[in-house]
Order: structure tokens, then sequence, then C-alpha cells
């Protein structure tokens, strides 16, 4: 029945303060507030619905998200809403659009790369969306290999502008968000030629289209590359080709703060590494650690409800059938991602905080940190990314046949999560950036000092690539073993941050113990799950791994009772969880039945199409030759 909590017995169990929780997932006072406040006017308002997303076509979707885009600025600006509001509010409208881009990559582009006064000029018109960016970087022959990219950027003195140019079909600009149909303004990557000389890679703005009537200015190509994956999810999204034919920009255009070109067309580079033009790419790869804890949280959340609810064999003497949530291959599938998800949050408060510290160290032209910052984005992106989109499948399978219905939230959430792995930098990528980083470490070390603990077995990787012929060929030879030591590296910092955050004062009744429990379960799934390696390089023995694996089952018995509560403690309205499997009264069953009804197909009793070929069917009207 409506109104009734079908899951407040479970709510009851709880041993701890879920109030206080949920200021921790938030990370305080403040950030709840704001947090609460604007996902219920999300939640509350109907110019946000989102529940159709699955029934239209690629044109209605797309129409819709920019009305919502459109809606959602309206309200920022009727509302007077911070920029933390405004970000909130992008946040829980949860549908991919332009702006994620403008905001989330154009203007960091300009703030991390633009000089001054670059900045002066374009963020003024940014902020107030008179204009609308997009990061045009990868192209349809390269995106991991930023080196390779072959758009160029010549400078003309006797103009003083540059020219920017597609010389082959693959230099055309391909997936950038945004690029398709709205952005009117790139931050496009290109090769810089000066006086015949190349000097790599270099950031450019470019205007697209006029802000008159849209329409792509000269020598200027552009459109949307087509569907992706999955229906609704990412193709509200307008992900862009585009092509330059010999376009000019003024010299002040590029941004300067890296390299600079002189209006006499001499080259000059700044005193900061050369890799601060990838800086965009490291800010949004911390941003996206954030994202993880959110995505894996709401599947978590779905999955932990539904588990609660579906109840399946069990049942004694004509009693009630037993709770899924109750097994223990369904506790040793869903707990470990629900430590995932708050291991996940702590990390990706840990990382802001690295981010923030290395962007004050540039201010001060101190970049001992930037390769450390380089290597934990890289990983951590990649580490979380991969775990949150194998979690999410996870998820969908926890809760059987129903989890595969749109209305359980899971496969549009799935659909659209999953290119985090790839944009940003492939994983794989990313993480032989982490392994380039720690044998640069290790033979920094020094002949004297060994390594120890967890990167002992570097000593023996490093000697045998000396003796091999050549690093860089021991390295490609080794790269699948160095992939791995880069991801027990990350997973070292996860969970190590997450005993940091223990040491902290976390205040409400039983909240810190929670915690414990599952930074015990994150640590030890992983080492039942590694056991042997740990094994074979002699970490630990038979003993320990099976003590593990009892304390492991004891954790989970442990975080049981308090499972709901944990995920209530995520704040989560039902609008932005999308999800009848995960509603917060557990009133799933009526609720599935009453959706199914609204599906388009059941607008007729008799379908379309039933007397053009069904009936000749079943009344043998149609003759085949072999009858
Ligand atoms: C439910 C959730 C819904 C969410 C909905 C979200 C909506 C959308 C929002 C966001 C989505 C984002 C949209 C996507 C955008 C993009 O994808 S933008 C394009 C991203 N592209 C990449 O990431 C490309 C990856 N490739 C690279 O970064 C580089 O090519 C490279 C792999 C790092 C190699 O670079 P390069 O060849 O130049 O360098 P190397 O020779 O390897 O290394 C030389 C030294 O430089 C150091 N280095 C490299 N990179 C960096 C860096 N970024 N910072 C600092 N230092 C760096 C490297 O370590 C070497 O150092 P060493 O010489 O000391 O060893
Ligand atoms: C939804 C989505 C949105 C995007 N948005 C943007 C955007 O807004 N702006 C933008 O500029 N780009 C964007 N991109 C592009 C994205 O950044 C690239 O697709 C991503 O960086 C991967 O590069 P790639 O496609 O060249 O992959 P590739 O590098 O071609 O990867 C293919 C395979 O090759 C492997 N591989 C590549 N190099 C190596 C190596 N050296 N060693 C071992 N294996 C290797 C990879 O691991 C992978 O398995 C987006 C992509 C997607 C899917």
């Amino acid at each position: 029945m409506e109104g009734v909590d079908h899951l407040a017995h479970e709510r009851n169990k709880s041993e701890f303060d879920v109030d206080a929780m949920k200021i921790v997932w938030a990370g305080s006072p403040h950030a709840f507030d704001v947090s609460d406040r604007i996902s219920k006017l999300v939640a509350s308002d109907p110019g946000f619905r989102k529940d159709n997303r699955s029934t239209l076509s690629r044109k209605e979707l797309f129409k819709n998200t920019l009305r919502k885009a459109a809606y959602a600025w309206k309200t920022i600006v009727d509302l007077r809403l911070s920029e933390e509001e405004a970000a909130k509010l992008r946040f829980y409208v949860d549908e991919p659009a332009f702006t994620d881009l403008h905001w989330g990559m154009f203007i960091p582009a300009i703030k991390g790369q633009g000089t001054e006064e670059q900045q002066q000029k374009w963020l003024p018109l940014a902020y107030k969306m008179q204009i609308i960016g997009c990061y045009a970087q990868t192209e349809l022959g390269h995106g991991s290999n930023v080196q390779g990219l072959e758009t160029t950027a010549t400078f003309d003195p006797q103009t003083d502008e540059f020219i920017i140019h597609s010389p082959t079909l693959t230099s055309s600009k391909w997936w950038p968000g945004g690029l398709g149909k709205v952005a009117t303004h790139a931050i496009a990557y290109a090769r810089l030629i000066v006086g015949g000389r190349e000097h790599g890679v270099n950031g450019f703005i470019v205007q697209l289209r006029s802000l008159e009537d849209h329409s792509p200015l000269l020598g200027i190509t552009v459109g949307d590359i087509g569907m992706k994956f999955g229906n609704g999810a990412y193709n509200t999204m307008d992900n862009g080709v585009l092509r330059f034919d010999h376009v000019r920009i003024p010299r002040n255009q590029m941004l300067m703060r890296v390299s600079q070109v002189t209006c006499e067309g001499k080259y000059k580079q700044s005193d900061v590494p050369r890799q601060l033009v990838y800086g965009t790419m490291v800010y949004v790869r911390q941003t996206i650690v954030a994202d993880a804890s959110c995505a894996l949280s709401r599947a978590v959340c779905i999955a932990t409800r539904y588990s609660a609810v579906r109840r399946q064999f069990g049942s004694q003497n004509g009693g009630p059938e037993t709770q899924v949530i109750d097994y223990k291959t369904q506790q040793s599938r869903l707990f470990p991602l629900l430590a995932s998800a708050y291991a996940f949050r702590f990390i990706g408060e840990w990382l802001k905080w690295l981010y923030a510290d290395v962007t004050q160290r540039l201010q001060a032209n101190d970049f001992s940190t930037l390769p450390e910052a380089h290597a934990c984005t890289a990983g951590l992106k990649s580490l979380t990314t991969t775990a949150t989109a194998d979690g999410i499948e996870e998820c969908r399978k926890l809760c059987g046949g129903h989890g595969y219905l749109c209305s359980s939230g899971l496969p549009e959430l799935f659909a659209v999560y999953v290119p985090a792995c790839t944009y940003e930098g492939d994983n794989t990528v990313l993480l032989l950036q982490v392994a380039r980083f720690l044998m640069k470490t290790v033979s920094q070390l020094g002949s004297s000092k060994k390594p120890v603990g967890t990167i002992a077995y570097m000593t023996r990787v490093e000697h045998l690539m000396q003796c091999r012929c050549g690093v860089q060929r021991g390295f490609a030879e080794l790269s699948v073993d160095l992939v791995e030591a880069a991801v027990a590296h990350c997973q070292l910092i996860v969970v190590s941050k997450f005993i940091e955050k223990l040491q902290q004062e976390i205040p409400g009744k039983g909240v810190k113990q929670q915690l414990e429990v599952l930074c015990n379960i994150y640590a030890l799934f992983l080492l039942h799950k590694h056991q042997g390696d740990f094994l074979s390089t002699g970490c630990i023995t038979p003993k320990h791994a099976a003590l593990a694996n009892d304390e492991l089952r004891s954790l989970y018995s442990q975080v049981r009772p308090n499972a709901i509560a944990l995920v209530d403690a995520f704040n989560y309205t039902d609008h932005y969880l999308g999800s009848i499997l995960g509603c917060y009264d557990g009133n799933v069953y009526p609720k599935l039945y009453e959706a199914a009804w609204k599906d388009p197909l059941n607008e007729s009793v008799v379908p379309d199409g039933y007397h053009q070929y069904i009936r000749p069917l079943l009344k043998q009207e149609i003759r085949t030759a072999r009858l």
C-alpha cells in the first residue's frame, strides 16, 4: 500500500545514527544541506521528469535535453543559485548534456591554460553562457596518443593569426561532447607550427558557430557522430565531428599560459612543464573519481533495498520465504560493493585535496608533486571507473530478472556510466602511466637502497629490465605485470586513505564503527580476491588467508542489520534513483505492475501489425514452398 514503509523493519535494525552518516557521506553539514535542498527541488519539479527517456526517439530525446538544460539555467538564474548549488542542480538533473563539457572542461581549460588576459576576456562570456564551449582534443585517428594529433595550427605573421586546419580524414575532431549540435566555441587541440617548425600540441579557442543564427562559420564542418550504446542513456549528448578548412583565428586565441607565440612569430616555452597543457584532463580525472562513488552508490542503493524486499525459497511451515539479502552468496557479492562506494567517496575527497594542493603549488611554480598528482589521478580514475562499471552490472544481476527492466534504473545507469572507463583516458593507457611513474620511482631509489614491502617485486623487475636489451623493451615486455602492479599501488592508496579517514573525529552514535566494518570488508575482500599474489610472494601464509576469509564472513554478518541504513545515508530521492526496485518505501510489486501498463506497447490490446503479419500466420494464409 502507498504510504507504508515496507522497509521499516530493516530501518529499525540500524545500530548507528543515520543522520550523522548522511553528513559524513555528504562531506560536511553545509554540503549535506545544499545536496538535500537541491535534490528535493529537482525531484519536486515536473520540468525535470526523466521517467520517459527510454520511449523517446533520438531527436525527441535530444530536444528534451535542450529544454531541460535551458530550464535548469532559468532555475539557476531565477533562484540566484550559487555556483555550488548550480553544480548540484545539474548533478541531480542527471542527464549527460553539453553543459557538462561547458562547465566541466571548456571553462577549466581556460582557467588552467589561459593567461590572465585571456581569462578576463573569455570567462565572463562562458559563465553567463553567452558562449557555449566544448573540449575538442580527440580525433578520428587519435585519442589516447595526444602527441599523435594531426590538426594543425600554423602561425601567419603577415596577419598575426593562426590557421587551423584538418589535413587528413583522421584529423577530424571526433567525440567531443556538446560539439555535434550546440557548442558555439571549442578549445581545439592542434600541432603548433611557427616558421615551419613544430612545437607540439597546444589549445586554441575557435568559434564554430554564429552567435546570431547558430550556423557553422566559414571553413567549419560540424555534426553529430551518431547513436551510441544503449537507448536514451548517453544519446542525450551530442558527441560531434568537426573539420577545419584553413580557419583563421587571432593569435591571442592560443591558450598561452604554457607556451607563447609573439607577434613577431617567436615561440617561447614558459618555465612550466609542457604537460600542463594536459591539466584539464587531470582536473576531470579527479572529478570522475567522486562521480564513481555517486554512480556505484546509486546502484548499490537499488540492489540493497531490493535484496531486502525480494523473498525467494526458504519458507518454513507456510511462513514467509527468505529475504535474498540473507543469503551468504548475495552478501558476498553485494557488501563489497557497498564498502567500495564508501571507499571511493573518501578517496575522492582525498584526491580533491591532492589536486587543490598541486594547483596551489603550481601557482608558486612548485612542480615537485605534479608527477604524483598525475599518477594518482590517472590510476584512481582507472581503478574506480572499472570497479564501478563492473559493480553496476553486478547490481543488475543481484536484482534478478527485474534488474533488466528499464524501470529498475540499472540498465540506463550502466549505459550512461560505462564510457567513463574510456573517456578522459582509456583505463589501460592510464595504468601504464602509473606503471611508468612506479618504475621511475624505483629506479630513483638508488642502488644501495632496495625497495621493500609491496614494491619488493619492483627490484626484480628493475633488475630484469636493466639486464634485458634496454629499459623501454623491458617495460613493453612486462607491461601486463606492470599494469597489475599499478592497480595494486592504487588499491594501496584507497585502503590507506580509508584508514586515515577513520583516524579523524567522526561524530554520531556507531558511525565510526560502521565505517571500520566497511573499511575492513574493502581490504579483506581485496586480500581474498588476490590471495594468490599475496601467497606466492610470501606476504601472507595459507593460515592468514583462511583467517581473512573467516573474518570477511563475520563482517558480512555485522553489516547485514545496517545495510538499509547505510544506503539510506546516501540520501537519494526516488526521483534521482529513478528505480522502482530501489524506491525508499520498498513497495516494489504494485509499482512494477502499474509501470508495465504505461508502456506505449500497451496503448492497444491488439498490437499494430497483428492484422498484417500475425493473423495471416495463424490462419495458415501464408503458403510456403515446403508445405
Ligand atoms: C552516472 C554518472 C553520469 C556521468 C555523466 C558525465 C557526463 C560527461 C562528463 C564528463 C565526461 C568527460 C568527457 C570526456 C572528455 C575526454 O575524454 S577529453 C580527452 C581525454 N583524452 C585523454 O585522456 C588522452 C589520454 N592520453 C594522455 O593523457 C597522454 O597522451 C599520455 C597517455 C599521458 C601520454 O602523453 P605524452 O606522450 O605526452 O607523455 P609521455 O611521453 O607518456 O610522458 C612524458 C612525461 O609526461 C608525464 N605526463 C604525462 N601526462 C601528464 C599529465 N597529465 N600531468 C603531468 N605529467 C604528465 C609523464 O608521466 C612523463 O613523465 P616522465 O618523463 O617523468 O616519466
Ligand atoms: C562517451 C565519450 C565521450 C567523450 N568525450 C570527449 C570529449 O568531450 N572531448 C574529447 O576530446 N574526447 C572525448 N572522448 C574521446 C575519449 O577521450 C577517447 O576515446 C579516449 O581517450 C580513448 O582514446 P581512443 O579512443 O583513441 O582509444 P585507443 O587508444 O584507440 O584504445 C583502443 C585500445 O588500444 C589500447 N591502447 C592504446 N594505446 C596503448 C598503449 N600504448 N599500450 C597498450 N594499449 C594501448 C587501449 O587500452 C584500448 O584497449 C569521449 C569518448 C567517449 C566514449
